[in-house]
């Protein structure tokens, strides 16, 4: 059994996997920014702003990421933040990762750089024992115990060995490309989206799961281009995170598509303090699809519409029948 967890990010993510991996460590500590989050779990065994009513397992402990005291003591170190803040973070503790493993669950990727989470926390840290764990996770579920898939991806098997226990209550497959891992979650994340917004306007089943499969299949072609893995298409990470996003209206990326769609909000939308990892990345999955050769035509729609560029009912139109095309017009004379 792992002695001791460290957790950067008392989000929805961050308690929610201290509270499924604290009984297989013996200690877990969640690092949080606010101090009366850090008191209230130490106190009262609970993280009042994400889940007030969840009572958290008694070898959960709190402290301030602003000390990051007691991470030197951790085995291994989660990361659980939006992928925005990955890099300031990890550059801040990176004298504490040396020798731990390293375990990202932040889905984005950094623009400009178009880099994925463990190769900036590489860059920062040096040091090369990072996981990703990635699968169809919405954090409540994971919190209260139900079962769950996950992808565990790691350059190097053995660390993916090293962490089974730690997250054996989940369903687990394994990827060596912890790069694709990562950018599954980038790409389901994009064409939730694109679900949502479609869904504001097509709601007949035909029409979502015609929208899905397109999207799938953008995906998919992303992915064989840029991925060894042969098997990743069948993945938690992949086809069901990929599923459970796109489909299922308590995804927060999701439901701003659906806001899009019908007008609730305008575009393009930024919501302090709501982690909306794919407005954030679909312009860094184009860019680095196009760096490998790839076209994306929908999620470059998404883009459009999100960015208010383009509207879902012309989107749709170029999508059933391309883009529009010039016609040279006869002017018909009267008389
Ligand atoms: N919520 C979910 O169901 C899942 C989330 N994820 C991924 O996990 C990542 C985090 O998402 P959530 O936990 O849902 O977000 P969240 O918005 O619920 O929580 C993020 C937490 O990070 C903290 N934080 C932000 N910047 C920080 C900093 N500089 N230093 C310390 N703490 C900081 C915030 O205070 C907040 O507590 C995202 O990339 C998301 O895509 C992955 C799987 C499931
Ligand atoms: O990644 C998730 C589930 O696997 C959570 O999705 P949202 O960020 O869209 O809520």
């Amino acid at each position: 059994m792992i002695s001791r967890v460290g957790i950067i990010g008392a989000g929805s993510m961050g308690t929610a996997l201290a509270q499924r991996i604290s009984s297989r460590a013996e200690e877990v500590i969640l690092y949080g920014r606010k101090q009366e989050v850090v008191n209230s779990i130490n106190d009262e065994r609970c993280n009042p702003d994400y889940f007030p009513g969840l009572l958290l397992n008694p070898n959960i402990r709190a402290r301030l990421i602003a000390g990051n005291h007691g991470l030197e003591d951790c085995q291994a170190v989660l990361i659980a933040v939006p992928s925005s803040e990955v890099r300031s973070i990890v550059h801040a503790i990176s004298h504490d990762l040396a020798n731990k493993v390293i375990i990202t669950v932040s889905k984005g990727l950094e623009y400009p750089s178009l880099k994925t989470m463990s190769e900036i926390i590489f860059e920062e840290s040096n040091n090369p024992n990072i996981v990703c764990i990635s699968g169809p996770n919405f954090a409540d579920e994971i919190a209260y115990g139900h079962i769950a898939g996950a992808t565990i991806g790691a350059a190097d098997p053995s660390l993916s060995t090293m962490l089974s226990d730690l997250f054996g209550g989940f369903i687990l497959d394994f990827s060596d490309d912890l790069r694709a891992v990562e950018l599954c979650g980038v790409l389901k994340n994009v064409y939730a989206i694109g679900a949502g917004m479609w869904d504001s306007v097509y709601g007949n089943y035909n029409e979502h799961y015609t929208f899905l499969n397109m999207c799938y299949k953008e995906m998919c072609r992303f992915l064989r281009e840029i991925s060894s893995d042969r098997e990743i298409f069948t993945k938690f990470c992949c086809f069901g995170d990929f599923n459970l996003t796109a489909n299922v209206d308590k995804s927060r990326n999701r439901t701003l598509g659906l806001m899009v769609g019908k007008n609730i909000i305008k575009t393009p939308y930024l919501e302090p303090g709501v982690t909306f990892e794919g407005s954030k990345s679909v312009e860094g999955i184009i860019e680095l699809g196009a760096r490998h050769g790839i076209d994306m035509p929908i999620a470059t729609l998404i883009s459009d519409v999100l960015n208010g560029r383009s509207s879902i009912r012309n989107t749709v139109e170029t999508l059933i029948r391309g883009p529009p095309r010039r016609t040279s017009r006869r002017v018909v004379r009267a008389g």
